[in-house]
């Protein structure tokens, strides 16, 4: 079933606008997870989807039906929530052969398609249970039976595995993609985990404040962010983002100053002529910590030198965090629960964001008090990191050592003064 949504938008009653102006045309077989954190306006677009919710402005069609009329009228669309609606009074095998019933199976036939499903789903020995009976796993895998069974043509699934464990949803998310594939079906489906959108979908959509900000093959979204703010809000760690200011040196170089350092693009360098038009303007450089490499400290030639300010210990790899003598670009609401962590450091490019969404915003100023404040003792140092590198595990050096880093400028993103890719229209 082919998805269309055309300027939708919905503001809700007291003004909350929750979806702004979204244009998302979904494939007949395709799997887009929404992305964005908590707010955004995921749900509301997927009840819009859903016909359960009426848009303010623009359309949303289904096979170029209204919405609303498709998902009343058949049993093409199934939908699958975080709250599981299971009837407790009934068995695994009657919750799963309910929408059946509606459309007039008879019992040898929803027999056979209950045993067909729960086998699929791995639950086909516990048809003969109650809900209170099963784990949280199982209980949702029933919930995923029950909206496989009518053979639907859309899915619609909304933070379906957030109440279960890291190794639950690792495997029921790879079940999910095969079975929706399986059945050719489409699939809406909403997380605010990046991990889940990146490995499930074939394309993601992310949105902030009810806009949408990409939209593309999880690799692209990834490798070649549309804004700068989903460079900040995909990965982990987290792409560092700094201010530097474009400096032309004609037919030699274009020079990156990022504080008293700078990176050099050779002239002959494909971004580097597209940068030259933004000589003595302030831009946004980012780099995944993957671009980055320490090196000895004579090492020439696009590197970076700063001085440990903590390190994190992650087991398989040790995270070193960088104070640069540079200004990070940071970005607010990205989703990350540690408010340590460069957040409210907007100064910089400025109020980027708060343009970015063409709406709200903290204001610059309210952004540098809050810095002062964090650049005190304790966890708030933590605000003052710049660049965050990988090292091999328990390294040896410590807070306060000297390290240089070699960049790799092929692997640079830059984003202009209003949050936008610059180098956009070669994605
Ligand atoms: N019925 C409603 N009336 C008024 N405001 C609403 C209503 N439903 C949602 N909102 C608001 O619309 C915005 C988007 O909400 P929505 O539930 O779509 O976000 P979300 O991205 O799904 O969030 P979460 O991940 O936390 O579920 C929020 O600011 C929310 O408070």
């Amino acid at each position: 079933m082919e998805v269309l949504l055309r300027d939708v938008s919905k503001v809700f009653p007291g003004g909350t606008v929750a979806v702004d102006t979204v244009s998302l045309h979904v494939r007949p077989g395709e799997l887009v997870v929404l992305l964005g954190p908590s707010g955004c306006g995921k749900t509301t677009l997927l009840r819009m989807v859903a016909g359960l919710e009426l848009p303010t402005a623009g359309q949303v069609t289904l096979d170029g039906r209204p919405a609303r009329t498709v998902a009343y009228s058949g049993r093409d669309v199934a939908m699958v929530f975080q709250e599981l609606a299971l009837y407790r009074h009934m068995s695994v095998a009657e919750n799963i052969g309910f929408p059946l019933r509606w459309a007039g199976f008879d019992d040898a036939a929803r027999h056979e398609k209950v045993l067909e499903v729960a086998s699929a789903l791995g639950i086909g020995e516990l048809l003969g249970r109650r809900p209170s009976q099963l784990s949280g796993g199982q209980r949702q895998r029933v919930a995923m039976g029950r909206a496989l069974v009518r053979n639907p043509r859309l899915f619609l699934m909304d933070e379906p595995l957030s109440d279960l464990d890291t190794q639950l949803r690792t495997e029921l998310r790879t079940e999910i993609v095969d079975l929706v594939k399986d059945l050719g079906a489409t699939c809406v489906y909403v997380t605010h985990d990046q991990t889940e959108a990146l490995t499930m979908a074939d394309r993601v959509a992310i949105l902030r404040r009810g806009v949408l900000q990409d939209l593309g093959k999880p690799t692209d979204v990834y490798t070649r962010p549309a804004t700068l703010y989903v460079a900040g809000f995909l990965g982990q760690p987290r792409m560092n983002l700094i201010e530097a200011t474009v400096v032309v040196s004609l037919d030699q170089h274009v020079a990156l100053r990022m504080g008293a350092q700078e990176l050099r693009l050779p002239w002959l360098h494909m971004q580097a002529r597209m940068l030259a038009r933004y000589h003595g303007e302030r831009i946004a450089v980012g780099f995944r910590p993957e671009a980055l490499t320490p090196v000895p400290p004579d090492t020439t030639d696009n590197v970076l030198h700063g001085r440990v300010l903590y390190l994190e210990h992650h087991g398989h790899e040790s995270l070193a965090f960088l104070d640069v003598g540079a200004t990070a670009v940071t970005i607010d609401e990205t989703g990350y629960g540690d408010p340590g962590t460069n957040r409210g450091r907007s100064r910089g490019v400025r109020g980027m964001l708060a343009r970015l969404s063409g709406r709200g915003g903290r204001p610059a100023a309210a952004s540098e008090e809050k810095a002062v404040e964090r650049a005190g003792a304790g966890r708030h140092e933590r605000a003052r990191a710049e660049l965050t590198i990988r090292l091999a595990p328990y390294p040896s050096i410590g807070v306060g050592h000297p390290v240089a880093v070699a960049v790799d400028v092929t692997r640079l993103h830059f984003f202009d003064d209003a949050g936008m890719r610059i180098d956009l229209a070669r994605r």
